[in-house]
């Protein structure tokens, strides 16, 4: 499904999340309100346990929505139904800190495997679009390596080509550079800017690190499961 620039890819209004039951009930986030649009590119910081990684984890589908409402691309999460949620899945991509490769496949049969949830594809074309990708984030003599014979900033740049090759219309990266030297993070999140810029597809990332925040057109700023400061970044 394609947006247009006048409807968020995500609007977040008065959302809570909570864990546990009776006793052990306890509020992770309180009352967030949050829209991206198309095409930007949103830092989230703040302190560890803050709430950062619940909310990403509820806008890419992979937990539900209990109160208040988040749209993606015009779809409510709140209330959806696991076959919803799985659709929604389908629509954004992920790159977390720990690439979560699989270490007994190929890099590019990892690639590949980020496609597979899309039956229309033969191998074949899954297998050029996957080589397409790899080449792109300057692996392409790497296509038959298997992660552990790779360095970890080439493991996260396949885990961005398995996040990419959908082109998917948002891209939820949660720490992607944190197990990476400063040369290789910056490597990173610049490679996963061009790419993002490329196919129109907007990004929220998470991150401790202060190095690559000048990507940013945006940073937010979560606190005690509360997303204090919704603002232009300094440097644009
Ligand atoms: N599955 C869970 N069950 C119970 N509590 C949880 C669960 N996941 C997270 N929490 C709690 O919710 C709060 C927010 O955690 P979250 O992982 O979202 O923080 P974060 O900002 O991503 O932290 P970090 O930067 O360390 O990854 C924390 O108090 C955490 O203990």
């Amino acid at each position: 499904m394609m947006t247009d620039s006048s409807t968020p890819v995500l609007s977040i209004k008065h959302l809570d999340h909570f864990f546990g039951q009776g006793e052990q009930r306890k509020q992770a986030l309180f009352d967030i309100n949050l829209e991206i649009n198309a095409g930007e590119i949103v830092i989230m910081t703040g302190p560890s346990g803050s709430g950062k990684t619940t909310l990403l984890t509820l806008i890419g589908g992979l937990r539900s929505v209990q109160s208040g409402s988040l749209k993606f691309l015009g779809q409510e999460l709140c209330g959806a139904t696991s076959k919803q949620l799985v659709k929604i899945r389908r629509q954004a991509g992920y790159i977390f800190q720990a690439h979560n490769l699989h270490g007994s496949l190929t890099a590019l049969h990892n690639v590949r495997m980020g496609l597979e949830i899309h039956p229309q594809y033969s191998v074949k074309k899954m297998e050029e679009m996957a080589t397409h990708i790899l080449q792109e984030v300057g692996l392409g003599n790497r296509l038959n390596h298997y992660p552990d014979n790779l360095s970890g900033g080439q493991k996260q740049r396949v885990a961005i080509a398995r996040a990419l090759v959908n082109h998917p219309q948002l891209l939820l990266a949660d720490e992607p550079t944190a197990a990476l030297d400063s040369k290789s993070g910056r490597d990173v999140v610049t490679l996963m800017q061009r790419l993002a810029k490329e196919q129109g597809c907007t990004i929220l990332l998470v991150t401790h690190d202060n190095r690559i925040l000048d990507v940013a057109d945006r940073t937010v700023y979560m606190e005690d499961g509360i997303l204090k400061s919704n603002q232009l970044a300094p440097t644009k």
